[in-house]
């Protein structure tokens, strides 16, 4: 059982060759319209089978609410929400039933805990990100009421960059002209890739437009570092950069601060975070996946027995997760500030009273 959040909160369950997936939703306020249409087409962003870059599983990823939504609004109690597998090819990984494949978390699952479902690494497989991107869509509805308005695109793929996107200086550039556009020659390195058996990775950016002042609580649950956190626990990610980044800590401070005037900051060096708290700017976050670790060329394994064995795989994968998984991102973003919205809601008495006294 995973958790997360502090007072919006989330849990899913499921594995990718089990009979269905899902997940809990808590804390949601009372009276936020429920868009069901709005829910499926975030499931559609993220579903697998539906193009040549993507894993040829299909599933149509229907989402169906449980609870905690009467006559189109939330109730206020958990909602809880389930999408039933399809499309599951379990005889793909007879072959692998008892070895570890590289890059996978086959090793770690089975020393960890002994047992493993290893029909399409069970719990450890991306297809669980399904549930968590429903539960960004509950976040994501949440966060609309408040024009708070959370966008995704592709960066980088196999070292390429987009080229109408300045990835070394990311404050200065209009970047945001985004929603996944994945430019033709890093579409060409995915198939180029997927056609000799291998995989690719790449980078997400993640972007918040209308962020309110506030969002974050220091110390310990730092906007940042909850960010950082909801990413990492993103399957494949390796890496996370808030604003510049690592770009931060090769430039002097005159050229990180973001100097300020009475309309706002000039620049958005910070990613619209300081001392953990968002402060009004955009929230800009890139997202690091690596490649894909099944890939169709033979390499070298154990098996359970610690016999030194070759691992030829069979099935369907992605040729490149970063794409899939920015909308994923994008979801574990809306879920982060959903609650942090929440959160900062008691951290001035003014807000409280608001609440609490008659006007
Ligand atoms: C949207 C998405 C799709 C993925 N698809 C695949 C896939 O088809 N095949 C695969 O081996 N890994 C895929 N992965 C990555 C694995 O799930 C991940 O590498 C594995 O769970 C090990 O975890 P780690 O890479 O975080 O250490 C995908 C990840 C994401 C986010
Ligand atoms: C099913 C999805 O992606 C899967 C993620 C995944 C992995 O190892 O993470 C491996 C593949 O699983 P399978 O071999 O069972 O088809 C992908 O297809 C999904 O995203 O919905």
């Amino acid at each position: 059982m995973n958790s997360f959040g502090h007072r919006f909160r989330f849990t899913t369950f499921g594995e990718s060759h089990g009979k269905a997936l899902g997940c809990i939703v808590d804390g949601v306020p009372a009276g936020i319209k429920i868009d069901e249409e709005f829910i499926q087409n975030e499931m559609n962003r993220r579903k697998p089978g539906s193009n040549k870059y993507a894993t040829a599983r299909k599933e149509g990823d229907v989402v169906e609410i449980l609870s905690g939504v009467f006559e189109g609004h939330t109730t206020g109690t958990s909602i809880s929400m389930i999408i039933f597998n399809e499309n599951q090819k379990s005889s793909d990984y007879s072959n692998v039933k008892d070895l570890f494949r590289p890059g996978h978390a086959d090793f770690t699952y089975f020393n960890k805990y002994g047992i493993r479902d290893y029909r399409g690494g069970g719990r450890s497989s991306a297809r669980e990100t399904a549930a968590r991107v429903a539960a960004g869509a509950i976040a994501k509805l949440l966060l609309k009421e408040l024009n708070i308005d959370v966008k995704s695109g592709i960066c980088e793929i196999d070292g390429i960059k987009a080229e109408n996107f300045d990835f070394e200086n990311v404050s200065k550039s209009e970047i945001f002209a985004l929603d996944t556009n994945v430019e033709q020659a890093q579409k060409d390195a995915i198939l180029e890739a997927k056609n000799s058996h291998n995989s690719v990775g790449g980078v997400a950016l993640i972007n918040v437009k209308n962020v309110p002042i506030g969002l974050g609580e220091p110390l310990y649950f730092k906007l940042d570092s909850q960010i950082a956190n909801a990413m990492m626990g993103i399957n494949a990610v390796k890496a996370v950069e808030i604003g510049d980044g690592i770009l931060a800590s090769r430039v002097k401070g005159y050229d990180n601060n973001d100097q300020i005037r009475k309309n706002g900051f000039k620049t958005n060096h910070s990613g619209g975070i300081l001392g953990g708290i968002s402060n009004g700017d955009d929230i800009n976050v890139k997202v690091y996946f690596k490649a894909t670790p099944s890939i169709f060329i033979e390499q070298e394994t154990i098996d359970i027995n610690n016999n030194e064995v070759d691992c030829k795989l069979k099935g369907r994968h992605d040729p490149c997760v970063a794409v899939r998984g920015s909308v994923v991102a994008e979801s574990m973003m809306a879920l982060v500030l959903a609650d942090m919205v929440l959160l900062n809601m008691s951290s001035k008495i003014e807000n409280v009273k608001k609440v609490y006294t008659k006007q």
